[in-house]
């Protein structure tokens, strides 16, 4: 198994990734050419509508399961090629995962300290004890250590099940749905404890959800749509002269490696694209507007209610005030 260590390299890189699941003669292409980069150290969600290829995407990089064609490679390891032996070292080295369901992540007969000891002791780790203490303080679940995970509420299970998930230093933390099963405030809360461990620790964070709030506590939204990433949200927050904290939100449409855009279903929508559009190379940037559609040569940009969609990398943007 190789490792990459050049600082450039991304942390999880999928690449035209292709999954086509056949069930009694019946094809279905969960994902049809996703690409994906998370670089080292970033905290990304990938949301999408049910059936949107979510989980088959999460399955396949925990190495739970195979693309049927296209690039996969986490942490260096290229996931298409591994064998049971490497699988094995993979799920116990590299990653860590959390799961929706909070009785798959921890066992029930274990108390919450000796569930995050666990893979210490697979890794032949040295002061199990206290290194479990320390995570559980960090995830702040100490008041739990004692506790069976029927003893504890789901919000206080999905914190030791994130604690044990990094406890064996994995360079990934991979987790499906971690709130679907909690309320909203339990769930912003777990959320913030994911973004809290990705910046303790430094542990590169993806996150798979429905849950469209998740974009509010991570660096950057992936949306999947049809097993595709079609758009990408950028957030960060910068002081203004005033000394106010200010939360920017960006989107941006994914260029994939040959050139293919899928423009955000709204833009599509709103400007009545169908089958064929026209394209207008600009000095700075790419016109689309509908076929019929004949931009004046020297006309100003629009505004945003005629009937084109400037592509310039930027497909539109909010900014929004806020307390970060
Ligand atoms: N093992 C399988 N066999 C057949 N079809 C499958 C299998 N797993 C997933 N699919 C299909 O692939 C598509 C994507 O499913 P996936 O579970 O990845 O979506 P999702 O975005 O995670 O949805 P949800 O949010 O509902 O879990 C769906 O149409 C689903 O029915």
């Amino acid at each position: 198994m190789t490792t990459t260590t050049a600082a450039d390299a991304p942390e999880i890189l999928c690449e035209d990734l292709v999954r086509v699941f056949v069930t009694e003669g019946v094809e279905v292409q969960a994902l049809q050419g996703l690409n994906l980069r998370v670089d080292a150290g970033e905290l990304v969600a990938v949301v999408g509508a049910s059936g949107s290829g979510k989980s088959t995407l999460l399955t396949i990089l925990s190495g739970l399961d195979r693309p049927t064609a296209g690039t996969a490679v986490v942490a260096g390891t290229p996931l298409v090629t591994m064998d049971a032996r490497q699988r094995r070292r993979y799920q116990r080295d590299v990653v860590g995962f959390v799961w929706q369901q909070t009785s798959r992540n921890l066992l029930p007969y274990l108390t919450a300290a000796e569930n995050v000891a666990v893979p210490l002791v697979v890794a032949g780790a040295r002061a199990r004890a206290e290194r479990a203490a320390e995570l559980l303080d960090v995830m702040g679940v100490a008041d739990c250590r004692d506790r069976l995970p029927a003893q504890m509420s789901g919000g206080q299970q999905q914190r030791v099940a994130i604690a044990t998930a990094v406890a064996g230093s994995p360079r990934v933390l991979l987790a499906d749905e971690p709130t679907g099963e909690l309320d909203e405030s339990t769930s912003a809360d777990v959320l913030e404890a994911m973004r809290h461990v990705n910046a303790t620790l430094g542990v590169t964070t993806l996150i798979v959800t429905h849950d469209p709030t998740v974009s509010e506590h991570v660096h950057r939204t992936v949306q999947i749509r049809d097993g595709r990433t079609s758009t990408e949200v950028l957030r960060r927050t910068e002081r203004g002269e005033d000394g106010v904290e200010r939360l920017h939100a960006e989107e941006f449409a994914v260029l994939d490696k040959v050139g293919r855009l899928q423009l955000p279903r709204e833009v599509v929508e709103r400007l009545d694209l169908r089958d064929r559009v026209r394209l207008g190379l600009e000095h700075d940037h790419v016109r689309v507007s509908r076929h019929d559609h004949v931009p004046a040569a020297d006309a100003p940009p629009p505004s945003g209610d005629g009937a084109d969609a400037a592509a310039s990398g930027t497909a539109a943007r909010t900014d929004e005030e806020g307390p970060r």
